[in-house]
């Protein structure tokens, strides 16, 4: 069973703050594991992803069986389903709408004092797109890491994915062809992250590195970050559920399962104002977690980090939600709309009983690869912007130049920066 948190109890306050601050991922073991495997692969390059592809994936590999040949992809393709290639396309179609609507404008303009000024976007040459497959494989995260780099406009689309014991599943190599990948290398973990990052003699090095993936490289993205960009931690994933007592317990527990059975780390919240539909969630999912296939990993997410809380009034629930900055927040209540108008902090909101969190995942449109561990508070889900950067324009001719430099040149001497006083100061003389 899951913790429970009453807001009538003394200790209310004292246990909801002890569940925001769990850490599930950056723990001490995790840091030191990835900082060793990253300085394996600095070193030793190629042998070193063999090794570690040996020891964590049980795969044997060579330099050059690392990447998945074209010929591999093509027949990969040839072994899916019409059926599972045509749910992929679906997916695929609206996750392209979806992100074709983030392409942001260049501007230009001249402003008052005749100063021509400017942004304009550029892709990122290259990128690497981690997607998961160490207990679970995701075609979905193919899509939802290559569509976006695609509609930006990214000359290299490098995917990274372990195949554990070898086993490929067919539609994440089919996702990589629909979406346009240009290559495909069968590492994961850390070590996937260190190669895109610092590269070996089989892969080169990539710009930025996004996408999802488990404790060790959410770590890893945050270890390689400097070196190379990285969109955010999208670590185990996570789903705070709001639902009133008028919803049907097994749909909520079925939600609640869904993000528990991803990892053991995930983290399944429900928010209820009704203490007898609680309690009728948790049997639900107790039931469930007999018969799942997945569910000796749901139950150990479930028992060590899920929770159900009990609020006096669904009022309350906006400041709770905030506290957490979830990933993924479902309201099932009446006004979803309403209530999560006053939500600040959330990855993705699923508004209503009937936009299952599950929606989102495959098929909506909106990304999938979406800030965990609170970092909901500063960063978005992945987008066309991570895979584009700014460049910024800015033109004076001589009079504006001359509106513009005494204010220049007094702030450079107030720094004490003589050269760049200079700077100015020396165009100002006739
Ligand atoms: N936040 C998001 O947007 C999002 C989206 C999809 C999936 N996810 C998350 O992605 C994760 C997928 O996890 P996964 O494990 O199935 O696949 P994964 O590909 O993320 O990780 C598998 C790799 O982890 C490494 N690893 C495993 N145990 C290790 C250890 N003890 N020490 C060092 N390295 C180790 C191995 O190299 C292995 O190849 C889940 O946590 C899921 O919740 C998150
Ligand atoms: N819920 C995950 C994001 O946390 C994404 C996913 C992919 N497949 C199924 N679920
Ligand atoms: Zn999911």
């Amino acid at each position: 069973m899951a913790r429970r948190l009453d807001c009538r109890e003394a200790d209310f306050e004292a246990s909801f703050a002890a569940l925001v601050e769990e850490r599930r991922e950056e723990t001490h073991d995790v840091r030191d594991t990835v900082s060793g495997i990253i300085a394996r692969v600095r070193g030793e390059g190629d042998a070193a992803l063999v090794d570690l592809t040996r020891h964590f994936d049980r795969l044997e590999l060579t330099p050059a069986t690392l990447r998945v040949t074209g010929e591999e992809l093509r027949a990969a393709r040839d072994a899916c389903t019409p059926e599972d290639l045509r749910a992929l396309e679906t997916a695929a179609a609206r996750i392209r709408a979806f992100h074709e609507r983030q392409i942001p404008k260049d501007e230009r303009w001249t402003d008052a004092q005749g100063v021509r000024l400017g942004m304009v976007w550029k892709p990122i040459d290259a990128v690497g797109l981690y997607v998961p497959g160490g207990t679970a494989a995701y075609p979905s995260s193919v899509l939802m890491n290559a569509i976006p780099a695609r509609v930006a406009g990214c000359r290299r689309l490098v995917m990274v994915a372990p195949t554990p014991e070898g086993r490929v599943n067919p539609l994440v190599l089919a996702a990589a062809a629909v979406a346009g990948v240009d290559e495909v290398y069968r590492i994961g973990g850390a070590q996937a992250v260190a190669a895109l990052a610092y590269g070996t003699s089989t892969i080169r090095p990539v710009d930025k590195i996004v996408g999802p993936g488990n404790a060790w490289v959410a770590e890893a993205k945050r270890q390689v970050f400097g070196r190379v960009g990285i969109d955010m931690i999208a670590g185990p994933s996570e789903i705070v559920v709001v639902a009133d007592g008028g919803n049907e317990p097994a749909w909520i527990a079925a939600d609640l399962l869904s993000q528990a059975e991803h990892d053991t780390r995930a983290q399944s919240i429900l928010i209820t104002e009704d203490a007898g539909f609680a309690a009728r969630v948790e049997a639900e999912i107790e039931r469930r977690l007999e018969t799942l296939s997945r569910g000796a990993i749901a139950k150990e997410s479930w028992r060590a980090h899920g929770a159900v809380i009990v609020v006096a009034s669904l009022e309350e629930v906006p400041a709770l939600v905030d506290r957490l900055a979830p990933e993924h927040l479902e309201l099932a209540v009446p006004d979803a709309e309403a209530m999560a108008a006053r939500i600040t902090h959330a990855g993705a909101i699923f508004l209503g009983p009937w936009t299952p969190e599950v929606i989102g995942d495959y098929v909506g449109g909106p990304n999938h690869v979406l800030p965990t561990s609170r970092t909901a508070r500063f960063a978005s889900g992945l987008a066309v912007h991570d895979f584009l950067k700014r460049t910024t324009l800015l033109g004076c001719d001589a009079a504006s130049f001359r509106a513009l430099a005494p204010a220049a040149g007094r702030l450079a001497r107030a720094e004490g920066l003589e050269a760049h006083a200079l700077a100015v100061e020396g165009r100002l003389v006739e």
